[in-house]
């Protein structure tokens, strides 16, 4: 039987596709990516992290057991230590003041993902919150996995090199499966509705990738 998260990726595969071997993750793996771009990209990003804490804890809030709860709960943990000090030596490396932190002019992406974020936590719908976490989480575990051939071949930059690893460590792998074993369990592959969800969020995140450049 097909599951969820296939039937939700394959029927938005162009642009998830497209995401994954974007030139921003492929110049980040090859150490070519201008670091005025990364540092756009993360002060964007950090913006992005806002809403991410507010889908999780509404995923905490939403779950349908405690087992799912204490897991979802970790992670949350995750992302308050491991990636919040990959933000935090960033900034400081590329000279990020505070005012360039609060209230920065948002990219159309960001202003879209924030909405999608919004709207997905007001739905309370455990399924919907997991299609969306599906998108963020397993197309940068695929992009890492895949630019950098399974680990072999991995940037020498603090910059880049600390974003691949918070993108392909054995936690970060097992979190992802969590996450597509969730969607499985709880998603209908027939909902329409939460197919157009993740790829809604799959736009999203390839336009982030764009609006870097722009
Ligand atoms: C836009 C975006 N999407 C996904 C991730 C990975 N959590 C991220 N840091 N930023």
């Amino acid at each position: 039987m097909t599951t969820a998260y296939e039937t939700c990726k394959s029927a938005c595969s162009e642009e998830w596709d497209a995401a994954v071997n974007h030139r921003f993750n492929r110049e980040l793996v090859s150490d070519t990516l201008d670091d005025k771009v990364l540092r756009k990209y993360l002060i964007q990003d950090w913006q992005y992290t806002d809403g991410f804490y507010s889908l999780l804890g509404q995923a905490v809030a939403s779950a349908d057991r405690l087992e799912s709860k204490i897991r979802l709960g970790r992670q949350l943990g995750f992302i308050a230590n491991d990636e919040d000090s990959y933000f935090r030596d960033r900034f400081r490396q590329f000279k990020v003041t505070p005012a360039e932190l609060d209230r920065p002019t948002l990219t159309p992406s960001s202003v879209g993902m924030a909405r999608l974020y919004a709207d997905t936590v007001d739905t309370r719908r455990y399924a919907n919150i997991l299609a969306v976490l599906c998108v963020a989480e397993s197309l940068y575990l695929e992009w890492a996995q895949r630019l950098t051939d399974q680990g072999r071949v991995l940037p020498r930059k603090e910059q880049n090199l600390g974003w691949v690893r918070v993108h392909r460590e054995a936690g970060f792998i097992e979190w992802v499966d969590f996450l597509i074993d969730e969607l499985n369990r709880v998603g209908d592959p027939d909902d329409h509705a939460l197919s157009a969800r993740f790829a809604k969020a799959t736009h999203w995140e390839l336009e982030f990738l764009n609006d870097a450049y722009r």
